[in-house]
């Protein structure tokens, strides 16, 4: 046996692996890792504020193998109000380091500008490692099934590059989970392909987990890119409001200038008529008259 191999054999036999989702609020990160270790660990729900994860949380349980998987959920990725601090807490939740950054998408929710800054903000916290320890879980499997959808036709009907590029990054390490499915088989088989994914992040990296240390100077440089980062995704939110709004205006000069130039029309039609009148009534002998006694009205 190579000395890697040995080595590998060691790495997966290992007793326990940690995992942490990460990715836009509501993509599904609490429902996937409850799909995870098998029970309602974390709260998911729908989009009311009680049901949003505002902390991060730990949680275990222990495969029908032995393995012991260890599942971090985190606060949305776009809430940058608990900044980079609580997501450090985060990570050091997990005592061994972490072996896969699960990173969170919905196939039922469009990619949107936010989740490329969020994304971007992502790799900024993880620094260039991220890719090494990146898996993509796109949630909402039922849905594709029920539009008799391959995850392959949903990535083939126009990905978006900045999702393409992750992928392509991460060698395409993506799986594709139904968290509402009720289907045992189903259930083991996708966990199945997920924890497969973790073992190949594991071999790729010799073992070696994701800790969060840096060294001082390259902290300072991820969060000038994350305070970037927040800024530039700043600029394009008042960037987007501005063309909104740029766009309204234009709405209305096109809807009001050919108003307007109808009324124009209609009264230079109307003037036209008075002063055809007017040379009319001054050709008039009565006019003559008129003018002649009234010299100071301006109409005769
Ligand atoms: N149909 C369907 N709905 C899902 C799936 N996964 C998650 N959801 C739903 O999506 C909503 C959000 O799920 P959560 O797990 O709370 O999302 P989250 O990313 O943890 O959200 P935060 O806690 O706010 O960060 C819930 O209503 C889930 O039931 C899925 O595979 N299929």
């Amino acid at each position: 046996m190579s000395q890697s191999s040995m080595h590998d054999d060691r790495e997966l036999t290992s007793p326990s692996r940690t995992v942490i989702l990460v990715g836009r609020t509501g993509n599904g990160k609490s429902a996937t890792g409850n799909s995870i270790l098998g029970r309602k660990a974390f709260k998911s729900r729908a989009s009311s504020s009680s049901g949003v994860t505002t902390t991060c949380e730990l949680q275990s349980a222990v495969l029908k193998d032995g393995q012991i998987i260890n599942v971090i959920d985190t606060p949305g990725m776009f809430d940058f109000s608990y900044g980079s601090e609580l997501m450090r807490k985060c990570i050091n939740l997990a005592k061994d380091g972490i072996h896969a950054i699960l990173v969170v998408f919905s196939v039922r929710t469009r990619f949107t500008q936010e989740e490329e800054a969020a994304l971007r903000s992502l790799e900024n916290f993880f620094g260039s490692k991220i890719k090494d320890y990146m898996i993509v879980v796109f949630t909402g499997g039922d849905e594709l099934e029920t539009n008799d959808e391959t995850l392959e036709d949903y990535l083939g009907r126009g990905c978006p590059q900045p999702l393409k590029a992750i992928l392509t990054s991460c060698h395409n390490r993506y799986v594709l989970f139904d968290n509402k499915t009720k289907d045992e088989t189903k259930k083991a088989k996708q966990l199945q392909q997920l924890l497969s994914l973790v073992n190949t992040v594991m071999l790729q990296n010799d073992g070696r987990p994701y800790t969060g240390d840096t060294s001082p100077e390259l902290q300072i440089e991820s969060r000038l890119k994350e305070a970037t980062s927040i800024l530039e995704q700043k600029l394009a939110e008042e960037h987007a409001a501005r063309l909104e709004a740029e766009k309204n205006e234009q709405k209305i000069s096109n809807d009001i200038i050919p108003q307007l130039a109808a009324q124009v029309k209609e009264a230079k039609k109307e003037s036209d008529k008075l002063h055809k009148q007017l040379a009319e009534a001054r050709d008039n002998p009565w006019g003559r008259i008129l003018r002649d006694r009234l010299p100071w009205c301006p109409y005769l």
